[in-house]
């Protein structure tokens, strides 16, 4: 659990570290794949390197082991006793059984940690990119990174990376030895190495591809499932649960495809690596006999040069095995590493603090002149606006369906950077202050699922987890919460899942956990389905009560909560149509008359006129 605190605590901190100190992406370059690859396992070199060292000093017992038989076997010829090389060979067991169950600890332990930081980076860099960056990919898709690819990860960045070094090793020595013992022997062993070798080659980048397109297709999976799981009533309503599965299977059966590729093209691998060795010791066995039989060559050296063979079978099926996941590792880290593309949020700035926000003739938040865009080709969301809104009271935001009210939000929270022009909070300039500062001034109540996992207690604290029982109590009351939550099976410890709260009490619920304490500026993201008579009753009170000490600012969709308003600010196309209270707007704006006419603040401004009539 530390870990995992140490973790929580420092997401906050900046998120470019970790995975942004891996060399670039290429999908060309094969060497950088890798790099990226080291990358993940470069700070637990020293764990790896003694994982190397233990799997070489077993080999060297591996390798040892056809020699002491040699030795056994001469013995036999001359009648010398033969106590001692038995000794060895049990002496060379019992080491190389220790070296092994080292090796696979050291190596085990360094793959579970290389997990645990590719994830830990990963969950850091996706709450610190900005809303829309995360926002631009399907929830589900993100999601596989942070858990298959990185499973991927474990054998790639420590096991197979050792055990194909151990691998290269021990042919490389099985090589020698067999040329110490024939080498006419040895030229037929090469001979059957280099092909081996040479069909590697050419399949293990077909492997990676087809690796590549399995993770993929893996992530569209995960993607499309996530979403028609949230949106699952939508989907069963409509009867489209065929549908739907017919498109989650689409995904399926091409990760089964690209996966089935890959066993083939590994199989094929396998084989002519298995054949190829068995051809080799076929010929060894053969060229071998005829040797001995002319005399050329002992019978013990023979014997000894087939156990080398044999030991060969070893290293080859190490090196197809980890081969393999290395080029799944490599894919995975790719994809892994290609989240680097979200845009990180700035880096906290220091310094300036707003002025006070509690006095009535201070602005909470003024926009001077800003433009927002989503894309440099894209239409501004907001375009050259200019508000002031003040410290104390309640500001409303109306405006058609896409006018700009959500974004005008976003660019308080700092979810996007204004494209030019400035927002200032109680005087100070966004760019002199830190994300942070600005968030802390603000509490959010977004309009879409705006619970969090947990309990209902920790949902109310959220904000605020120090809030103590008296803070929670009375807002309980304010927002008629109290027999809702004293209805859960276990009150404020009921985890959210196991509620039967509705979405009128999840919204209020989430006005709780932003009133518990009173923040300087309240933003109110008004629901638009959801609310019984009670839940809007108690948000306007609310929202009356907090308005005499602080700013409200909402996006406002009903009437009753904006007829009230100490201001009402009409958006239109993302620019600022009109400014004033009610009875001000009814007198002149149209736009406004036309949106109480229809009954709807948020309806699609082509839709307003067909509404009035
Ligand atoms: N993440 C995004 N990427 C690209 N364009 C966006 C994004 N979010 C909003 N927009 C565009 O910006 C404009 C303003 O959208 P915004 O959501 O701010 O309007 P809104 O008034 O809140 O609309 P609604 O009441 O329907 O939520 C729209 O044209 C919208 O298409």
């Amino acid at each position: 659990m530390p870990e995992l605190e140490q973790l929580c605590s420092t997401m906050r901190v900046d998120t470019s570290v970790e995975l942004s100190e891996q060399p670039p992406v290429s999908e060309a370059g094969g060497l950088r794949n890798v790099k990226v690859l080291i990358g993940f396992a470069r700070p637990h070199k020293r764990r790896i390197l003694l994982g190397l060292v233990l799997a070489l000093s077993g080999s060297v017992t591996v390798l040892a082991t056809p020699m002491v038989t040699k030795w056994i076997l001469d013995s036999l010829g001359t009648g010398a006793s033969m106590q001692g090389p038995v000794w060895v060979l049990i002496a060379l067991l019992i080491v190389g059984a220790v070296l092994g169950w080292a090796q696979w600890v050291v190596l085990g332990t360094t793959a579970e940690h290389i997990v645990f930081d590719a994830r830990a980076s990963l969950v850091r860099r996706l709450l610190g990119s900005t809303v829309p960056s995360v926002q631009s990919r399907p929830v589900g898709e993100l999601v596989t990174r942070v858990t298959s690819d990185t499973v991927l990860l474990r054998e790639a960045a420590s096991t197979a990376a050792v055990g194909v070094i151990n691998a290269t090793c021990v042919t490389i020595g099985t090589v020698v030895l067999m040329g110490v013992l024939d080498l006419m022997l040895l030229g037929v062993t090469l001979a059957a190495i280099v092909i081996v070798g040479a069909i590697f080659a050419v399949l293990m980048p077909r492997i990676a591809k087809a690796e590549a397109l399995t993770q993929e297709s893996l992530g569209h999976l995960g993607g499309v499932l996530e979403g028609s799981l949230r949106s699952v009533r939508t989907v069963k309503a409509a009867g489209a649960e065929g549908r739907v599965g017919a498109l989650i299977g689409k995904n399926a059966m091409q990760a089964r495809v690209h996966a089935i590729s890959g066993v083939r093209i590994s199989a094929g691998a396998w084989t002519v690596a298995w054949t190829g060795v068995q051809g080799a010791i076929i010929a060894i066995l053969a060229l071998g006999a005829w040797r001995v039989d002319s005399g050329t060559l002992e019978v013990s050296a023979l014997i000894a040069f087939l156990l080398y063979a044999f030991t060969l079978m070893g290293p080859v099926g190490e090196l197809t095995t980890n081969i393999t996941a290395l080029q799944s590792g490599i894919a995975a880290a790719m994809r892994i590493r290609e989240l680097e593309t979200l845009e990180a949020e700035a880096v906290p700035a220091e310094g300036a603090e707003p002025q006070s926000l509690s006095r009535a003739d201070t602005a909470a938040i003024e926009f001077d002149n800003v433009t927002v865009r989503y894309g440099a080709e894209l239409d501004p969301a907001l375009d050259r606006v200019d508000v002031r809104i003040p410290a104390i009271g309640h500001t409303a935001i109306v405006g058609p369906s896409g006018a700009g009210k959500t974004s005008l939000f976003s660019t308080v929270l700092r979810f996007v950077e204004p494209a030019s022009g400035v927002v200032r909070l109680g005087g100070a300039r966004y760019p002199d202050l830190s994300v942070e500062s600005v968030r802390a001034r603000i509490a959010y109540v977004e309009q879409e699922s705006p619970l969090v996992p947990g309990t209902v207690g920790e949902n109310l604290r959220f904000i605020h987890p120090g809030a103590t029982d008296d803070e929670l109590a009375e807002v309980l009351t304010l927002l008629q919460l109290d027999e809702v939550v004293a209805a859960q099976v276990r009150g404020l410890d009921t985890p959210i899942r196991d509620t039967d709260l509705s979405g009128g009490q999840r919204q209020r619920i989430a006005m709780a956990r932003a009133m518990i304490r009173p923040s300087p500026i309240l933003l109110l993201d008004e629901a638009t389905s959801q609310v019984d008579t009670l839940t809007e009753a108690a948000i306007v009170g609310s929202i009356k009560k907090r308005a005499k000490t602080g700013a409200v600012i909402t996006i406002a969709h009903r009437l009753s909560t904006v007829r009230h308003a100490d201001m009402i600010v009409v958006m239109e196309a993302g620019r600022v149509r009109a400014t004033g209270d009610h009875e001000h707007l009814m007198d002149s704006d149209e736009l406004y008359r036309r949106m109480v006419h229809a009954g709807g603040f948020d309806l699609p401004a082509a839709q307003l006129d067909e509404a009035v009539r």
